[in-house]
């Protein structure tokens, strides 16, 4: 017979997602147990965020290097040695895979098993030759790699982001089907390092943040000799000596064929779903993700989805987010409910490409003309004059009484300036806020109160404000 485990959560998926739900619930105490057919760390630390972040630093200094005459240093042009800069990627998820580890969690209390898991009913889950009935089941089973239906794909070899980071040779020309963060970053990235790069987009490329600034980011790359054809869609692939030729149309109805070395599918995510069971535990779901609403719940209610798996954003901070949130609502039997409205995101190309909260269009139909939109340039930063880094704007969405409804930025270190902006938009901070506190000079957090303070660009020159002035004058 095999045997029985009733612990009180079963989380499925040792991601970004499950490992968050596993360490929180275990530090109060909680009987979990975690199981996790592949990787620890899951998509993140293995074959998505860390590999990608450690790829894009090391072209960054390549980059850096070539632009170091225009500070006056004198150095040699960059020759990369792509297996040094692999084992380079491979440090970097060897520094942080103790922190995902087995060895950790079950030092946390944890029971881990390695195999994969499926739903045998409605409150039983098979495990290997373990049998598990919790009081409460996370699945965090993640996504992998959207490998769409284009004819003569299945017959060449092909690189995902579960791939991708294994070479150790650079490509001499890496084709990329997909416009989005991962089709960008990794074209910038191997570019850097001395491919040629082709991006074929069905679409707009970036074509989830703000058009102005992701046109800020398109340009850059572009100038820098990356290939990124929009609007055409890939129709046919086929095996050629050098490696793949990839015919694309674009929407005038021209023919494109290029031919490259390898080819990287980076056209969006599938949850991953395939033989968990759903159907016996009465889980609803889509080829989107596990329905689930917006406390998280499944349609069984003692099974929760979060992460990827569960579609909607897919970031690692979503799903930790939404792993804080079912850890209030299993053991403190909170109600709570998931806003995207606060989620931000980046796409770290150089420059970054960040948002928050609503776009522009979305503020505009929901208030109307009740918004402003107020910008600010890097180029009238002085920090980013110091360092060279003058491309880029940040953009705040005012709604009414001043509040913040949003924000874009395409800029050095966007990111890190989101972070204040984050804060702010769920704190529900106005633009008083964020025009009166102090920054430090000469930082680029700088721009935020710059842009914020042009809120009051009027003030100045209002009547009632001047005649307050001029009574008051009179009073010594
Ligand atoms: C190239 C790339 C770059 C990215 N960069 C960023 C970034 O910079 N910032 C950011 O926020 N996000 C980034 N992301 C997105 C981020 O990686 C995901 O949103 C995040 O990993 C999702 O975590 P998860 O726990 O939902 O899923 P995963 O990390 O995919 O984990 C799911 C785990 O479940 C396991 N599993 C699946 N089925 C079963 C089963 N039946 N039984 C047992 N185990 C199972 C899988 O093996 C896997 O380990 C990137 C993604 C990619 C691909
Ligand atoms: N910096 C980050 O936070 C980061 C980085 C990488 C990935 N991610 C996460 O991973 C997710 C997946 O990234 P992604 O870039 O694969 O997906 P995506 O859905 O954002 O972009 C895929 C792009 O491929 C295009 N496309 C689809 N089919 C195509 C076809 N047949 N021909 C040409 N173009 C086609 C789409 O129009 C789209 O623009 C992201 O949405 C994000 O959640 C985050």
């Amino acid at each position: 017979m095999a045997k029985l485990l009733t612990p009180d959560i079963c989380v499925i998926g040792a991601g970004s997602a499950g490992l968050s739900v596993a360490a929180a619930a275990a530090a109060f105490g909680v009987d979990v147990v975690l199981i996790e057919k592949g990787m620890m760390g899951g998509d993140c630390l293995n074959y998505g965020c860390v590999p990608s972040k450690a790829l894009l630093a090391a072209a960054k200094s390549a980059a850096a290097t070539r632009h170091a005459a225009d500070f006056g240093v004198k150095v040699s042009q960059p020759s990369v040695d792509f297996a040094n800069t692999n084992d380079h990627v491979r440090r970097v998820i060897a520094a942080i895979e103790p922190h995902d580890s087995q060895e950790r969690f079950e030092g946390l209390g944890v029971t881990v098993l390695r195999t994969a898991a499926a739903f045998a009913g409605p409150d039983t889950l098979v495990a290997g030759d373990i049998e598990i009935k919790a009081r409460r089941f996370v699945i965090a089973t993640g996504s992998s790699a959207l490998v769409p239906p284009i004819p003569g794909l299945d017959q060449v070899p092909y690189l995902t982001n579960e791939s991708l980071f294994d070479l150790r040779d650079l490509p001499e020309h890496l084709a990329i089907i997909g416009g989005g963060p991962i089709g960008l970053e990794m074209a910038q990235a191997h570019r850097r390092l001395g491919s040629k790069v082709t991006v074929f987009e069905a679409q707009k490329a970036l074509g989830k943040d703000d058009p102005d600034l992701a046109a800020v980011v398109l340009d850059r790359l572009r100038a820098e000799g990356v290939e990124i054809l929009e609007e055409t869609g890939v129709e046919a692939i086929a095996r050629s000596e050098a490696g793949v030729i990839v015919t694309a149309r674009t929407k005038e109805g021209a023919e494109i064929r290029t031919e490259a070395s390898q080819l990287l599918v980076a056209t969006g995510r599938a949850p991953n779903v395939d033989g968990l069971g759903l159907e016996a535990a009465g889980i609803a779901f889509t080829r989107k993700g596990i329905d689930v609403d917006k406390g998280l719940r499944t349609s069984n209610r003692k099974i929760y989805a979060i992460g990827d798996v569960a579609g909607g954003l897919q970031f690692t901070h979503v799903a930790g987010y939404q792993a804080g949130l079912v850890i209030r609502s299993i053991l403190f039997r909170m109600p709570v409910t998931m806003s995207n409205e606060i989620v931000p995101w980046v796409t770290y190309t150089s420059p970054e490409l960040g948002h928050i909260g609503l776009s522009e269009t979305e503020a505009r139909a929901r208030h109307g003309d009740g918004i402003k939109v107020l910008t600010a340039d890097y180029a009238g930063n002085d920090r980013a004059q110091a360092e060279g880094k003058t491309l880029g704007r940040l953009k705040l969405i005012a709604g009414p009484r001043g509040r913040l409804l949003g924000a874009d930025i395409a800029g050095d270190q966007a990111g890190e300036i989101l972070n204040l902006l984050s804060l702010a938009l769920s704190k529900n901070m106005t633009m008083k806020d964020l025009a009166g506190f102090i920054a430090p000079y000469p930082t680029l957090g700088e721009l935020v109160r710059r842009a914020a303070i042009s809120y009051y660009a009027e003030a100045p020159k209002n009547v009632w404000v001047r005649r307050v002035i001029a009574i008051l004058r009179k009073f010594g």
